[in-house]
């Protein structure tokens, strides 16, 4: 059975220092949900208040409908998978996943066979023998997810799970995550500050800083629609752009950017509200910048900086205005217009759609 789980306005402090501000969210049964945002934001935190190891300060858990306060770790229908993992190397495979089975006085024959079961989900049959010191960091990484799921939790919470582990291997095993996930249909809600992660893997992802949710959506829409600069120059890489409004047409707004002349943005979300001569915000995607001649409303000249070769990705750093933007061209750039020079001062065309601009109010930015 799936249950929702709600955060109602949950505030944690410690001390003076609000850790978590007013979380106040519904995550979903079954749903791959993910807190993402830097170092001290206040996601273990409130990972913790699911989990029963901090009692919110304000506010209210439930899950399933039921309030959780007052209500033990050992007593909630969650399994928490540390980032350490905290397996027993000695222990053999089979005994380090069904150990919490033994805990509860669960029978050795009956152990074994959720084990061997386990082991079939985990990609790992007939291993149970082994010892935990033998496996690869991967294969440790799951077969912690498998003594996670031995209880049989309704909801998983994972805690920077893979960030012990090598690039190549951490994406795999993102796959991999997710895959169990989809096959035993439970809640996993993810913890991380790696955003590649958290947009990878999750059906939503709540994107959080200084304690506070910015937004709660679907990945593609953290991506392409942020609701907060925060979130803006946190998730992917973003141009930010300080402006002023000269217009607002209530579809589209014109701004001085400082890129020589006004550029025309899209008028949406909490951009569609900004004011004439209200000081904002503006972002555009480095992939969004089309470079070469052609017909556009935002059309701006500028001169090349340097250029930054990253193998299937190339990034030109052009100044226009007063402003550096970085315009990355993927493949040979044919994409959005390669055959331009990229010798440092060289002369470019720069240009980008209005609907692929975000405009919002001046709030706080992401520190690189
Ligand atoms: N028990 C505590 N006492 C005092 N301050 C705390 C306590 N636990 C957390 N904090 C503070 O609350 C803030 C949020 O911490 P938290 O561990 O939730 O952040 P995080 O986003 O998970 O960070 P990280 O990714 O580094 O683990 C931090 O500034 C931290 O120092």
């Amino acid at each position: 059975m799936t249950k929702d789980i709600t955060l109602d306005h949950v505030s944690v402090s410690f001390g003076d220092y609000t850790a978590v501000d007013d979380a106040h969210l519904t995550i979903h049964g079954g749903e791959f949900f993910s807190f993402l945002g830097p170092s001290g934001c206040g996601k273990t935190t409130l990972l913790r208040c699911i989990s029963g190891f901090q009692e919110p300060s304000w506010g209210e858990i439930r899950i399933g409908g039921k309030n959780m306060r007052g209500i033990g770790p050992n007593k909630r229908p969650t399994a928490l998978i540390f980032q350490n993992l905290a397996l027993f190397p000695l222990m053999s495979v089979a005994d380090n996943i069904a150990f919490p089975l033994e805990v509860r006085g669960i029978d050795r024959k009956t152990r074994r066979k959720r084990a061997d079961e386990l082991l079939e989900l985990i990609a790992l049959p007939g291993q149970g023998d082994k010892k935990v010191s033998a496996l690869s960091g991967g294969q440790r990484q799951r077969v912690a997810i498998a003594r996670a799921l031995a209880v049989e939790p309704d909801i998983l919470l994972l805690d920077e799970p893979l960030s012990a582990l090598d690039l190549k291997l951490r994406q795999h095993m993102r796959r991999e995550l997710r895959a169990i996930q989809q096959q035993v249909g439970l809640t996993f809600i993810y913890i991380t500050h790696d955003q590649g992660e958290a947009l990878t893997m999750s059906d939503r992802v709540a994107v959080m800083s200084r304690g506070r949710i910015e937004q709660v959506a679907e990945s593609r829409t953290v991506y392409d629609h942020p609701a907060t600069g925060f979130v803006a120059s946190f998730v992917g890489e973003n141009n930010a752009l300080s402006g002023t409004v000269l217009e607002n047409d209530g579809t589209r707004l014109t701004v001085d950017l400082g890129l020589g002349t006004p550029a025309v943005v899209a008028a949406v979300g909490r951009g569609a509200k900004l004011k004439v001569g209200e000081a904002c915000h503006v972002f555009v995607r480095p992939e969004s910048i089309a470079l070469g001649p052609g017909d556009s409303v935002n059309r701006f000249d500028a001169a090349v900086v340097r250029e930054e070769f990253e193998g299937q990705v190339r990034h030109l750093i052009v100044r226009c205005g007063e402003r550096d933007l970085r315009v990355t061209q993927v493949g040979q750039g044919q994409g959005n217009g390669g055959g331009q020079p990229s010798v440092p001062g060289g002369a470019v065309s720069i240009a980008f759609a209005p609907e692929l601009a975000t405009a919002l109010p001046v709030g706080h930015l992401a520190s690189v």
